[in-house]
């Protein structure tokens, strides 16, 4: 671990107890994830992508293992407002506009008026929603609404952003479109992201690391250090490379599972 380490995970595991038995959530998961990473996490349903994110997030606890955000432990890392998280839904207030709905985080910890208003503009500006202030939800698109999710998870500055599928619902093109927003803005912020997703071209097309995972119990199977460039045109999933790193994932998903995801 190093002073760039912002996710370490030792020997992690987590047993739910539940009236069918234990579920094997997670089971002796390691990972490091360093400052500036782009980490999806991939692999079939019920593998534990979401239960990891949560992990991460001090929203579920381990039964066994170690695990730190920042060098410290999640639940430190949530009173410091360590990550911000955005979620499959866009989960937006419809009574509040999308300017309120960015806002209400900074209000609740209790960010003064005028510094809410700068934040909510520029992170307005960063997902390219400026001028929408005053819109309610329902009058944007899908993907309008999760670009105003991700600028609230963004609003109060965490460096790093925990992400479950959140274009999961969206078409096709409007993801295209998103994932390339998506990498931009992390290139101009250098955030640390955390990914989880069903999508094997998504997961190649954005990150610096992929981690495939599989379940009954849910573990890692695989970690790909990308050898793309950070610079990624969308016409880059037609490359060699591209295509390479994309078996290498479908690979690791049959080892593990031997169905599609
Ligand atoms: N609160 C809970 N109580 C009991 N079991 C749970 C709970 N949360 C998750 N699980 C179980 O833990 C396992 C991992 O679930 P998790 O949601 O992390 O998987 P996932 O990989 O994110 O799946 P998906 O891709 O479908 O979202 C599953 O078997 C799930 O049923």
């Amino acid at each position: 671990m190093t002073s760039d380490t912002v996710i370490s995970a030792r020997d992690l595991s987590l047993t739910f107890q539940t009236n069918d038995g234990p579920v094997h959530a997670l089971k002796d998961v390691n990972l490091e994830v360093q400052k500036g990473d782009f980490v999806s996490f991939i692999g079939p349903s019920g593998c534990g992508k979401t239960t990891f994110l949560r992990v991460m997030a001090d929203l579920e606890h381990p039964t066994d293992g170690q695990i730190t955000v920042n060098g410290i432990s999640p639940e430190d890392a949530r009173k410091a407002r360590a990550y911000g998280y955005v979620f499959q839904a866009a989960g937006l207030y419809p009574w509040r506009t999308i300017g309120g709905n960015i806002r209400l985080p900074l209000e609740i910890m209790g960010y003064a008026k005028a510094d809410q208003d700068t934040r909510v503009q520029r992170v307005l500006e960063l997902v390219d929603l400026a001028g929408f202030e005053k819109k309610f939800p329902w009058q944007l698109s899908g993907g309008m609404q999760q670009r105003a999710s991700i600028a609230r998870a963004l609003a109060f500055d965490a460096d790093l952003l925990l992400m479950d599928e959140p274009f999961g619902a969206l078409d096709e093109i409007v993801r295209d479109h998103l994932n390339e927003q998506l990498l931009e803005l992390w290139k101009r912020t250098s955030k640390t992201i955390c990914f989880v997703t069903h999508s094997i071209p998504e997961a190649v097309y954005l990150s610096t690391k992929i981690v495939v995972m599989s379940p009954r119990p849910g573990r890692i199977t695989d970690v790909i250090e990308s050898p793309l460039p950070r610079d990624r045109p969308l016409d880059i999933r037609d490359t060699p490379e591209f295509l390479e790193v994309a078996h290498r994932v479908r690979e690791g998903l049959r080892a593990g599972h031997g169905d599609a995801v």
